[in-house]
């Protein structure tokens, strides 16, 4: 082959992987617990990224009870497995809104995956159906999420619920001055934008040692933690499902770009249809566009080696490992300094 066109190949290979590696300083991030079916969710948000084209990997922290089998099957999907230690908070006689959001707590050892200098964290129990990697293009410095609903029985135990008060339409019912001011802006701690880092890390770990655990266990404590930089993103990137029937009028269902299958009974690989509103129509979409992402074999992951050799193969030119030292410096030389240096070959 020509030295030059040698050079153009190896230029294009060096680019692609300063790109690489530099996108990788962005990456979606899931939490799984436990040896149950929470996996099935993981799978299908990692066949979900697949399918909208999304530029940045799919991070899955895992708890050490999660078997070795669950974490071939994410790896198997392309997902990068971290292995987390628990987070408990103090102990306490709290009852919390859902016996298991205790385990929830430990979704905060994200916070020490610096890495990656911004990450978009997404429940399982979550599907994306538009690409929303342009999130990651927000201004640093702040916490991004979607507002929550307080009108489901699950926030009976809170004074908003039982005034009728929901920040999702608070002309509707007022809050009373005598009840101080009112809440903050809260959001749900299914998906939100963030930056991983030590410091922020571990401020987080000292503070949940000395907070008392409350009914919404780690999502009350981060809307504590984070309440002067929480900055509300619109419902179309966190549809909390029971925003159908509370909130209507704020959803352009058309428009939803992630769903959030976080109702009673809305869990699409537990979905029996029996539990209040399951039986909507529009529930029941949604739960059809979860499947449909998770059975199709399409979306798969095809591992970029396996893939490229194959490609590669195909066209006649086996991809052979390049030393990448000459041609960093020429790009360096060309001015393309912000690039990762290839590891040493020694
Ligand atoms: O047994 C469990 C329970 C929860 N989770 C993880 O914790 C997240 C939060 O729990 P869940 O989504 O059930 O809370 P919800 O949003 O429904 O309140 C889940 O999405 C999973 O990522 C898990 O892996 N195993
Ligand atoms: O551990 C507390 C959990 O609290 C949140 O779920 C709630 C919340 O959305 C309520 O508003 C709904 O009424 C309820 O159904 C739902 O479970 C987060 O989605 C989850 O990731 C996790 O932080
Ligand atoms: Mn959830």
């Amino acid at each position: 082959m020509a030295p030059d066109l040698a050079i153009s190949g190896m230029m294009k290979r060096a680019v692609g992987m300063a790109k690489q590696a530099s996108l990788h300083s962005r990456a979606y991030v899931s939490f799984l617990a436990g040896n149950g079916d929470y996996v099935k969710g993981v799978v299908g948000l990692a066949k979900g990224l697949r399918k909208v084209k999304s530029a940045y990997p799919l991070v899955v922290a895992v708890l050490p009870d999660v078997p070795e089998e669950h974490r071939k099957l994410l790896a198997s999907q392309g997902c990068i497995v971290r292995e987390i230690e628990p987070v408990y908070p103090p102990q306490n006689h709290t009852h919390f809104a859902m016996a298991y959001y205790v385990i929830n707590y430990s979704k905060l050892r994200i916070w020490e995956f610096v890495e990656y200098s911004k990450m978009i964290y997404m429940d399982g129990d979550i599907q994306v159906l538009e690409n929303v990697d342009h999130l990651f293009d927000l201004p640093n410095g702040y916490l991004y999420a979607v507002m929550d609903c307080f009108c489901e029985k699950t926030w009976s135990h809170t004074p908003q619920y039982k005034i009728g008060y929901c920040q999702q339409c608070p002309e509707k019912v007022r809050w009373p001055a005598e009840m101080g001011p009112p809440p903050s802006l809260y959001f749900n701690a299914g998906m939100f934008v963030f930056e991983p880092s030590l410091s922020t890390y571990d401020d987080l770990m000292n503070a949940v040692k000395t907070t008392p655990p409350t009914p919404f266990a780690e999502q009350d404590f981060l809307n504590m933690f984070f309440k002067d930089i929480y900055k509300p993103i619109p419902p179309i990137y966190n549809l909390v499902l029971a925003m159908l029937w509370h909130h209507p009028e704020n959803i352009e269902i058309e428009k939803v770009k992630v769903v959030h299958y976080c109702a009673a009974g809305s869990k699409p690989w537990r979905y029996t249809g029996k539990e209040p509103n399951m039986d909507r129509k529009d529930i029941k979409e949604f739960v059809k566009k979860w499947w449909d992402i998770y059975n199709d074999k399409s979306l798969d992951y095809k591992s970029s080696s396996v893939a490229g050799a194959a490609e590669a193969e195909a066209e006649g030119e086996l991809l052979e490992p390049v030393d990448m030292q000459p041609l960093l410096a020429a790009l360096s030389e060309a001015g393309v300094v912000h690039y990762i240096t290839a590891p040493s070959a020694a």
